[in-house]
């Protein structure tokens, strides 16, 4: 098995089946970008019955509040985060810049098969029939190289904004992470890659762009299919724009309602491991609309790549058996790779549930 994340892309190249459109000229939606069966869970038209958590990092209950949002959500948003307005602003603009460029000059920075960075469509697309209405642009490291090919005189505005926001993220993450594992009764002590200070210097990240332009037929188009983020956790920022969609057990796909200032934070699902399985990870997708586009921001934030992630041993005993085998970053992304849903359970260690062997295999059908 690869042990750094480059080797895993290297592994499992991804080679999109079809060229990258330009969104402004489509007028009707095409038939490979029609999706059948959206409905599969139902949509909750009813906000009031099942509101996502919001958590202000400020409020003395935030723990508490945050470890009940990830054991019946595995998702919330968190407001006062500290992060500046104006670079979620920048950063926006950034994003917007990039995407508004002609294909053409856009497809000089792809992302190539084998590789982690660059423009392209989503990593999951293989998975599915039909195309989604998006693009993306993935950075992990230095956004250098590829802002170079889009603006070989000015690309380093583009390269200042990303890092800085790089930056704050981790931060932002390294805080979250404290939060959902103090929510555990886990301390310092009991996560020793988190380093002598706490701030979990060696951990990983990528920044996903994501781009969803205004669709002719939105109630047939996918921005993003359903899926879960192979992180351990995921800091999203949706500029303001509705989208963004999760399911809530027992209650089908619930918007989450775009909060000014506010950012969203999913459990992935390398904290879904972490945790022995008491905090799920959040199966969500980006829906597109008809007159606005849509931008987002999605920092993805895994450990440094040595680290075997399995149940913590604190969350361990008699009754509550281990649930998942130990595992790479890198090793999951390979088993995403290659079996996308169905990579949780093929990590997962068959537990005995009142003496009987737990045989469900823990996937949610996604389409
Ligand atoms: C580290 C990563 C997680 C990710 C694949 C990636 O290499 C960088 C992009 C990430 C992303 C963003 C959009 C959704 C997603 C499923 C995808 O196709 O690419 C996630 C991947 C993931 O979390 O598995
Ligand atoms: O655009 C969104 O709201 C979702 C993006 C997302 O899920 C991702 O980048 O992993
Ligand atoms: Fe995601």
């Amino acid at each position: 098995m690869p042990s750094r994340l480059s080797d895993t892309f290297r592994a499992y190249p991804v080679e999109p089946h079809h060229k990258q459109v330009d969104f402004s000229s489509v007028k009707e939606l095409p038939d490979s970008y029609a999706w059948t069966e959206l409905d599969e869970y139902p949509s909750s038209h009813c906000p009031s019955k099942e509101t996502l958590p919001v958590v202000d990092l400020n409020d003395p209950n935030a723990l508490k509040l945050i470890g009940h949002a990830c054991k019946s959500w595995g998702v919330f948003q968190v407001t006062n985060h500290g992060i500046p307005e104006e670079l979620l602003h920048d950063v926006k603009c950034a994003a917007k810049n990039l995407f508004s460029l002609p294909v053409p000059q856009k497809l000089k920075a792809s992302r190539s098969p084998e590789g982690i960075s660059g423009y392209g469509v989503a990593r999951i697309s293989t998975f599915f029939p039909k195309q989604m209405w998006s693009e993306g642009f993935t950075i992990m490291g230095s956004p250098m190289e590829h802002a170079r090919q889009l603006w070989p005189q000015g690309y380093s505005l583009f390269c200042d904004v990303i890092e800085q926001y790089q930056q704050e993220m981790k931060q932002l993450a390294g805080r979250l992470m404290w939060l959902m594992l103090g929510s555990l009764g886990l301390t310092k002590e009991d996560i020793k890659w988190s380093g002598p200070k706490g701030e979990f210097t060696g951990a990983v990240a990528a920044l996903q762009l994501n781009s969803y332009p205004a669709c002719p037929d939105p109630d047939r188009a996918m921005g993003l299919a359903a899926h879960t983020d192979s992180t351990l956790l995921t800091i999203l920022y949706q500029n303001n724009t509705s989208g963004l969609q999760v399911l809530k057990e027992g209650s089908g796909w619930i918007t989450v309602p775009p909060l000014s200032g506010a950012l969203v934070v999913n459990v992935g699902d390398l904290f879904h491991i972490l945790s022995n399985g008491l905090y799920p990870s959040v199966l969500h997708r980006a829906m597109v609309n008809r007159a606005e586009h849509r931008l987002s921001v999605a920092y993805l934030y895994g450990p440094p790549s040595w680290v075997q992630v399995s149940p913590l041993p604190e969350l361990i005993d008699s009754n509550h058996p281990p649930l998942y085998k130990p595992v790479t970053w890198s090793e999951y992304l390979g088993t995403k790779a290659k079996h996308f849903n169905k990579a949780l359970s093929l990590v997962r260690l068959c537990a005995l549930v009142n003496g009987l062997p737990d045989v469900s295999d823990g996937t949610v059908k996604v389409r």
